[in-house]
């Protein structure tokens, strides 16, 4: 598949309400959308960095940046693109997993439209609809907490992640278990605490949580491992596995029993699939994270999160979760669950007058 060209586009997408975490609050995503153009067909990508470097190195301009002097030249110059080579041609750059990402998934999503192979079907899909967690922000009161817990639980989702960090953890935590009895319950420090904490992580093991989320540094994978011999809750990783490597050192080291796979965080859907039958192999749990994706994520989230060892709800909300109005027709939730979309590629496009609408810059990358 020749590429003509890459058009890179902003979107500002904000959120139906804050969402705060222990690295800070957002109230608004800055997304880039990537759209790969071939003489066959067209397809999506979305790069899931964040406007500040403050979950993980990646910030969406230096995406952009990235992206335009570094990561499509080596894409457009290629004569014939296979998918599965975009990363190879790519892998001289280090690290901008985020933005390599994007692209890869672009041309995916354009070589299966013209094969019109489902996004699902190409990953190895097995269910045609997934469980539905929701993950909620730190409050000011816990019982604002339990207000809003309970409307995500009247709407049908079957998990429940706290974001927790000092100060707001097992209080929050043992409300939402006395509140709500044996709903599936797990908690997110997007790395907050240290192994100084590990009396206060232990106390969380009373209340029969799924997991705890990625409790202290991206690079503690030692310390990680050092506090699971601690803790009777399984230990889950998220900001700490970049790549299949990674996943591989975290399983060896004892320092992750679950693992969250988030495809813009390790490189694309590919390495995310690869991350998977590696878990599957060691019989580590998977589940799919989320970055407040727009629909064109979403879909491409909800189609790996049916594969066969995604055995936990992962952040695969409704878009209603986060947007108003999403730019493509939006991701909803039927009993808990999110349908996996069957059309060719991602299954899914954007609404041309909604993407315009938010459309803030747009820019063409190639011949
Ligand atoms: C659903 C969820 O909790 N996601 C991330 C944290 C997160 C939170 C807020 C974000 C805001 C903008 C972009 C990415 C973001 C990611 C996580 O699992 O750690
Ligand atoms: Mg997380």
């Amino acid at each position: 598949m020749k590429l003509t060209g890459f058009e890179l586009r902003r979107v500002s997408m904000p959120l139906v309400a804050p969402f705060r975490t222990s690295f800070g609050v957002e109230t608004e995503r800055d997304i880039l959308v990537a759209r790969a153009v071939t003489p066959e067909a067209e397809g999506w990508g979305e790069c899931v960095a964040m406007r500040e470097p403050l979950y993980s190195p990646e910030y969406v301009d230096g995406a952009v940046d990235v992206i335009r002097r570094f990561l499509a030249p080596p894409l457009l110059d290629a004569a014939d693109l296979h998918p599965q080579a975009v990363a190879g041609r790519l892998e001289p750059v280090k690290g901008h997993q985020m933005a390599k990402a994007a692209l890869e998934m672009a041309v995916l999503d354009a070589w299966l439209r013209a094969r019109g192979e489902s996004f699902g079907t190409h990953l190895g899909a097995v269910h045609d609809r997934v469980p539905a967690g929701v993950s909620v922000g730190i409050m000011d009161t816990v019982e604002q907490l339990l207000d809003v817990v309970e409307g995500y639980l009247d709407e049908g989702y079957l998990r429940i992640k706290l974001k927790i960090r000092p100060g707001w953890d097992v209080a929050p935590v043992r409300a939402v278990r006395e509140r709500f009895g044996d709903v599936l319950l797990q908690v997110d420090a997007n790395a907050a605490y240290t192994l100084a904490d590990a009396r206060t992580l232990a106390r969380l093991d009373g209340f029969d949580l799924l997991l705890i989320e990625q409790p202290l540094g991206e690079d503690d994978l030692r310390q990680h491992a050092e506090l699971a011999s601690l803790l009777r809750t399984p230990v889950c990783l998220d900001e700490s596995i970049i790549s299949a490597k990674a996943a591989a050192d975290a399983i060896a080291l004892g320092a992750a029993r679950v693992i969250n796979i988030k495809p813009g965080r390790v490189g694309g859907y590919l390495e995310a699939r690869r991350i998977h039958d590696l878990c599957r192999a060691h019989g580590v749990s998977v589940w799919c994270g989320g970055m407040l994706e727009t629909g064109l994520g979403r879909a491409a989230n909800v189609a790996l999160a049916a594969l066969p060892g995604f055995v936990l709800p992962g952040d695969t909300s409704a878009s209603g979760r986060y947007y108003d109005e999403d730019i493509t027709p939006p991701f909803v939730l039927e009993n808990g669950y999110v349908r996996v979309p069957d059309g060719p590629g991602l299954g899914v496009e954007p609404i041309p007058d909604v993407l315009r609408e938010r459309t803030t810059a747009t820019e063409w990358l190639g011949s």
